[in-house]
């Protein structure tokens, strides 16, 4: 199969889908890899590099596309790129389309075969391409909320671990997840008071045991929420209902319980946020301020930190971006289950029902398309 790599256009992006060495994997595999000029330079990963490991470097993005049976990407295409994909094309990519119509429909329209890294899943429900960025992602929350607390930031001054004789700040992370009990750990570490918040009794069981004893796993609703934002100094939203957008768990009334100066940071913001008055920002302009209370929702966190992130991505995509151009969608899916729910839109059918219950659009089951 040629697979192309394409070069990210997000603001501020600078991972890229494949490294040299996967570039390599694939072409022992038998397949031809085209990579975008300079798609791995943000993250250390020069056109030499890609050369000498076997691929072709292509000048634009139009040629990859005009070019490649599957493309890929780390984020979704922009619209920019809409009228470039092809019929019964793969891209395979990160595409969060819960929570982008437009996105959604212009996939339906091109009937290229999109598969979703974040819905891949393993039989025990875990999200095996989501999971590195998550652990990126929850890293960067606590650091990212520890700097906007600075007063010169806009955050009330608060130096998370304390200091001797000085209370350290509190923490909620609302989600115990992946990105949650990543952020949870960094500000443990700080030696903040953490509280993390599931409605998974199971999960809530499990982070106790395996948390320091300055974390506190709570059972999560709507009272416990209105309580502990009064006193957080860094509220963290880390939930996830797999493909479907995020539940709105602080509304905008409850906003007067957050005191001025406090951060929230919404990494669920991919999925639609988890605050009400949340919307996406970039790592140019990350945060803005509602009623006092400083907002960051950067869709792409992972972006920032883009040699780590596309080494921990790319480790993670890398067999199933072999596996699918080896054997072809359909056989991928038949034979490896992960991969299956991995089908968000296929040739202009929903295949995801998050995705067409978001915007009322009809859904195939994808066994139906096999
Ligand atoms: N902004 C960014 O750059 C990035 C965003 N993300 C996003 O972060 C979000 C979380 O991802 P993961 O941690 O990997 O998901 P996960 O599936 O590991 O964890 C989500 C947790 O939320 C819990 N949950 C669901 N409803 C809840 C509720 N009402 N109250 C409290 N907890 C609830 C679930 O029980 C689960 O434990 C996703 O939307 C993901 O796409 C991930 C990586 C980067
Ligand atoms: C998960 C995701 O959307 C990201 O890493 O940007
Ligand atoms: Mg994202």
């Amino acid at each position: 199969m040629i697979a192309g790599i394409l070069k990210e256009i997000k603001a501020e992006e600078n991972r890229v889908a494949m490294t040299p060495a996967g570039v390599e994997l694939m072409k022992q595999n038998g397949h031809t890899v085209l990579v975008e000029k300079a798609a791995g330079s943000g993250s250390g990963f020069e056109d030499e590099a890609y050369v000498q490991a076997g691929a072709e470097i292509v000048e634009t993005a139009r040629e990859i596309y005009d070019r490649s049976e599957m493309v890929m990407h780390v984020k979704e295409p922009l619209p920019a790129e809409y009228d470039l994909i092809r019929e019964n094309q793969i891209v395979f990519t990160y595409l969060h389309l819960a929570a982008a119509e437009e996105l959604t429909r212009a996939l339906i329209r091109s009937n290229a075969v999109c598969i979703a890294y974040e819905t891949i899943q393993k039989a025990d429900g875990s999200l095996p391409l989501l999971t590195p960025m998550s652990e990126v992602a929850g890293r960067m929350a606590i650091q990212q909320g520890a700097k906007y607390l600075e007063m010169s930031q806009g955050g009330h001054g608060v130096l998370l671990g304390g200091v001797p004789g000085v209370d350290p700040g509190n923490v909620v992370v609302i989600g115990g997840g992946i990105v949650g009990t990543n952020a949870a750990k960094m500000a443990c570490g700080l030696g903040a008071k953490v509280y993390v918040l599931d409605i998974n009794l199971d999960r809530l069981r499990y982070l106790s045991d395996i948390m320091p004893s300055n974390c506190y796993p709570l059972m999560s609703g709507p009272a416990t929420i209105r309580d502990l934002i009064q006193r957080a100094d860094v509220i963290v939203g880390a939930v996830l209902i797999p493909g479907t957008k995020a539940p709105r768990l602080i509304t905008r009334d409850m906003l007067k319980y957050i005191r001025q100066g406090t951060i929230m940071v919404d990494v669920a913001i991919d999925q639609g946020g988890c605050f009400e008055t949340s919307r996406p920002t970039t790592h140019t302009d990350p945060i803005y301020t509602v009623d006092g209370v400083v907002h960051y929702c950067v869709a792409n966190m992972p972006g920032a930190v883009a040699r780590t992130s596309t080494l921990a991505l790319t480790n993670a995509t890398l067999p199933y971006a072999v596996e699918i151009a080896s054997k072809g969608w359909k056989n991928a899916m038949l034979e490896n289950k992960e991969i299956r729910p991995g089908a968000n839109i296929i040739n202009g059918k929903v295949t995801y029902k998050g995705v067409s219950d978001a915007f009322g659009l009809e859904y195939t089951a994808v066994d139906d398309l096999l």
